[in-house]
């Protein structure tokens, strides 16, 4: 937001930093970032050199419709940090934003005024600080699509970076593309060469004097949360609501009741609501039926109906998928439990497909002794690692030759170390990148970035039958050179 919003004429100041806040208000919840520059005269074109971050407690400001005050109080804890962060007298020189997403938009489909409510509520308590408020406001999915792809390119300094002597360079790197998979929506972005068909995914951009032609879509109620409750909509719909209904994608001996409220409550299910009284309450009975799972999940997409040349789903053109990827939040929750819980590496679909079908084959038990401190999602990773490989294979057809390129990583971590290891991922070479997708049996090719922007290499070996010299055969081999498996 700040990237593309801040003018260069208006972040003139005196010298020393410069600081920016922008709240990211998501359906499940607020994430408050505060970006500190060098208020030197290149920066003017705002490259962000640190940030710190905040989130906030309890869920997204979309849940507080029928209690819109709680929303602006919701934020305080994070701006008295932001208080603390930026130091005393540039406070009412740094501009702060509120961006709501997907919930904000489901919100406003459902009930315009309560969403009005909620926002003039965030923007109440916002205007309460001496920040210099710039507004709160629902972005669109194409903006949300945009910012997450520019945020992305500009951590990873694929637009402008500085060089060794301290001056400004552009690195002519090519671009990521950006996955999201939020809570309520899900995006994918990229820079494409072919026509984009449809002008309303079509948007240019240019920074820093070069122009990027970018291809994005949001999908409405393609987020997990969304996803979820389309897909129990579905299950009690087979069942002709009843009482008691299976849910194949739940694990066998896992049950739960559900108030039919809770199902119903949002536009994403809206065509399936029943007309009987959703005050009552439903009994879902986990049988973890992979196949009935992934049957059902695939109906939550039209792959039928497309008007372009080629489209991803629902009618949506989608070019193809071209360059590297990263797929962040709910994809890399997904990617993550199934290598580190499950123990099953993720470079080929049919791996997430493998994978997807051996958690839903996995009894709830079996499940709980693997991960018990995951118990409140853990009903959940067989219905979303389904979902997340049919939107990626059948959807925006990523196919064994272009899966091997996605990344899945964490994003907006306060800690640094994730975001580096996010530069070096993108600036991995072509070696070790053949690593980390071709030769699973030795190990994850890694980068961290150390102070002075001197990067090393590490090696994280799985299973090394060879003598390193150390007394571990496996674990983190560092260098200064870029490494290989050999
Ligand atoms: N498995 C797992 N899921 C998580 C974790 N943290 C958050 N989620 C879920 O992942 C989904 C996406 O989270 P976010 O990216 O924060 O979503 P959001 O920004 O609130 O939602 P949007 O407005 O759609 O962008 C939501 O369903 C979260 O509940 C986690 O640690 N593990
Ligand atoms: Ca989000």
């Amino acid at each position: 937001i700040l990237v593309l919003l801040l003018g260069s004429g208006d972040t003139r100041g005196p010298p020393g930093f410069k600081y920016g806040i922008v709240l990211d208000a998501g359906s499940s919840h607020t994430a408050m970032f505060v970006y500190k520059w060098p208020a030197d005269k290149e920066n003017d074109t705002g490259v962000v050199s640190e940030h710190t971050m905040c989130d906030v407690e309890g869920p997204g400001i979309s849940s507080y419709s029928s209690n819109p005050l709680a929303a602006g109080t919701s934020l305080e804890h994070c701006l008295n940090q932001a208080l603390r962060d930026v130091p005393k007298e540039k406070h009412t020189g740094t501009p702060l934003y509120l961006g709501a997403t997907a919930g904000m938009r489901l919100l406003n489909i459902a009930d315009p005024q309560a969403s009005d409510a909620v926002l003039r509520a965030a923007a109440a308590t916002l205007k309460m600080y001496p920040f210099d408020f710039r507004g709160a406001k629902i972005l669109s999915g194409e903006e949300e699509g945009v910012f997450g792809w520019v945020t992305t390119n500009y951590l990873l300094e694929n637009f402008i970076k500085r060089g060794w002597l301290g001056e400004w360079i552009q690195p002519q790197k090519k671009t990521l593309g950006a996955m999201d998979f939020g809570g309520a929506s899900t995006q994918i972005t990229f820079e494409t060469m072919d026509t984009i068909e449809n002008p309303r995914n079509e948007v240019m951009l240019k920074l820093y004097g070069q122009a990027y032609k970018v291809y994005t879509h949001s999908f409405l109620c393609y987020g997990r949360d969304q996803v979820l409750k389309r897909l129990l909509s579905k299950f009690l719909q087979a069942e002709s609501y009843q009482e008691t209904v299976s849910h194949p994608c739940w694990p066998m001996g896992y049950n739960k009741s559900l108030l039919m409220s809770s199902i119903y409550d949002s536009p994403c299910t809206l065509k399936e609501r029943p007309s009987l009284a959703l005050n009552t309450t439903v009994t879902l009975v986990g049988t973890g039926n992979g196949n009935l799972c992934a049957l059902h999940v695939s109906k939550l997409f039209d792959f039928t109906n497309c008007s372009f040349s080629h489209c991803s789903f629902d009618g949506v053109f989608q070019p193809k998928v071209s360059g590297n990827f990263i797929a962040f939040s709910a994809f890399f929750y997904t990617v993550d439990f199934i290598q580190t819980v499950m123990g099953r590496p993720v470079h080929l679909p049919s791996d997430l497909k493998d994978a997807a079908e051996t958690i839903c084959a996995t009894s709830w038990s079996k499940l709980l002794l693997k991960a018990p401190k995951l118990e409140k999602r853990l009903p959940d990773y067989c219905a979303v690692s389904t979902f997340v490989y049919l939107l990626t294979t059948k959807g925006y057809s990523f196919n064994n030759h272009s899966f091997p390129n996605i990344a899945f990583q964490k994003k907006g971590k306060p800690d640094s170390s994730s975001e580096d290891a996010m530069s070096l991922q993108a600036q991995l070479p072509p070696q070790a990148h053949l690593l980390s997708t071709g030769t699973p049996s030795c190990g994850d090719v890694q980068g961290l970035s150390l102070p002075r922007r001197r990067h090393f290499w590490f090696l994280k070996l799985k299973h090394c039958s060879k003598n390193l010299g150390s007394s571990q055969n496996s674990g983190w081999v560092f260098s200064s050179k870029k490494l290989s498996c050999s």
